[in-house]
């Protein structure tokens, strides 16, 4: 590995790595490939099924000049549930990185099978490569495994629900709760949970250097896709992409049992930061578990909505709707055996201490870079699909 002139956190020179990036076509992924093509000299294999969300960095855009990190990114077409190329790929790299998963809340009810398989089985022959041939992995994992806090459970009247040690989410202290088994919203965390264990293991009992990182909601451009233009037209994605969407179509946003559930918002470009110290400092991740969120960005679902509606007018021109959202039931919107997380603040400490990050962004200055890149992106093509089916 060739040294690129930059240190780590410890002045230590960082070297150029080739990098196997599993699901590099998904939205985090494309952001860490550009971030890696744009400030780094490291390679990426990049792995998926898809290569839409990162054909920017594959290709030159029509008439432009040839891409500055030239090959210094590969992309890999494959499916790593029935690939005998995979092992290849990870004994040529220096670190692993596993993003590939189902991860839309629509999906945990609805398709548990392919849930549990994606999110367990899949990821088991990457561990077993990386553990068998000496190479380290960060393992993307989930803020659902901490599953409902402890306070869900105390009277609503109760003062100590105002506690933090009831809320807040630890590493190495908060439990997982999960709901009843015919609950099926939690078959993502409990298969995303067992791999984080099956990972623990591997290190403790076979020296497996690993890294898990647990996304506190990372929003911001090309998450996931608007239904009838980028992606099936029943699809139901996460809630950025499904209140954009409502809001692209001039129709009221959609509060699941009322919005009451509380989320914490993190811009990507901040958490692809955190990563980045992740992948450059392997003496300082390797073993944790990191909670990676923004604290300070709280909201409710109901906020949420409310700010994304305020933020939605002032980039694209329109005036708000009048009534901006439309309360439905859990069932009737996800089906039979939703539930849900109540409150999900992450701790920071661990990560403060081992990479000193912390991140920047405000919950409505993200949003406005987000709603006004979904504008640009979107909006002629909605208008176009509505004037469609009118006309039809
Ligand atoms: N975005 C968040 O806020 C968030 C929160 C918590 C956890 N995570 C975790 O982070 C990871 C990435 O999330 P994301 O938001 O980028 O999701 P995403 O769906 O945009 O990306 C996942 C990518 O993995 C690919 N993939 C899935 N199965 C595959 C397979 N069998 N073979 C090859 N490729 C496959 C998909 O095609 C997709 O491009 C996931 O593991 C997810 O559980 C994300
Ligand atoms: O249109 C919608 C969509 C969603 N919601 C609500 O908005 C909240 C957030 O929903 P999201 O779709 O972003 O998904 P969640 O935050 O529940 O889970 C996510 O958390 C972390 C990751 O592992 C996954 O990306 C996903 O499981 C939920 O309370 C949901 O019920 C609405 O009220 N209306």
């Amino acid at each position: 590995m060739a040294s690129t002139g930059r240190v780590d956190l410890d002045g230590r020179p960082i070297k150029a790595m080739t990098i196997c990036m599993i699901g590099a076509g998904g939205f985090i992924g494309s952001h860490l490939c550009e971030k890696l093509m744009a400030e780094t000299p490291h390679k990426v294999l990049a792995v998926d099924v898809y290569s839409d969300k990162i054909k920017h960095l594959l290709e030159p855009q029509s008439g432009g000049a040839s891409l500055p990190w030239g090959d210094r990114i590969q992309f890999h077409r494959l499916n790593i549930k029935n690939d005998s190329r995979l092992e290849g790929l990870i004994k040529m790299s220096d670190l692993i990185i596993n993003l590939a998963a189902i991860c839309t809340p629509a999906d945990y009810n609805t398709r548990p099978l392919d849930t549990i398989y994606s999110n367990f089985i899949d990821a088991l022959p990457v561990v077993k490569y990386c553990s068998e041939n000496g190479k380290r992995l960060i393992h993307f994992s989930t803020c659902e495994v901490y599953g409902k806090t402890i306070g869900s459970f105390l009277p609503k009247d109760s003062p100590l629900r105002q506690d933090p040690i009831y809320y807040v989410l630890k590493e190495d202290t908060s439990p997982c709760i999960f709901g009843s088994i015919e609950k099926q919203r939690w078959s993502y965390a409990c298969a995303k949970q067992l791999i984080e264990r099956l990972i623990y293991a591997e290190g403790a009992e076979n020296g497996l250097e690993f890294t898990i990182v647990r996304p506190f909601n990372w929003i911001g451009p090309r998450m996931d896709f608007i239904p009838g233009i980028d992606g099936p037209s029943e699809g139901v994605p996460r809630v950025l992409a499904c209140f954009s969407n409502n809001l692209l179509r001039h129709e009221p946003l959609k509060l699941v049992d009322g919005g009451q559930s509380q989320r914490t918002f993190i811009y990507i470009k901040d958490a692809i930061e955190a990563v980045l110290l992740m992948i450059e400092n392997p003496t300082r991740a390797n073993g944790q578990i990191f909670n990676v969120g923004n604290p300070d960005n709280e909201v409710t679902v109901r906020q949420l909505a409310e700010m994304m509606t305020q933020v939605y007018s002032k980039v694209s021109g329109e005036a708000p709707l009048e009534v901006p959202t439309i309360d439905v039931s859990s069932k009737e919107f996800y089906g039979e055996g939703y539930d849900d997380s109540d409150k999900r603040i992450p701790d920071m400490t661990i990560i403060n201490r081992q990479l000193g990050w912390n991140p920047k962004t405000s919950l409505w200055d993200l949003l406005e870079s987000t709603l006004t890149y979904q504008h640009r992106t979107y909006a002629e093509a909605v208008k176009q699909a509505i004037s469609k089916a009118v006309a039809s």
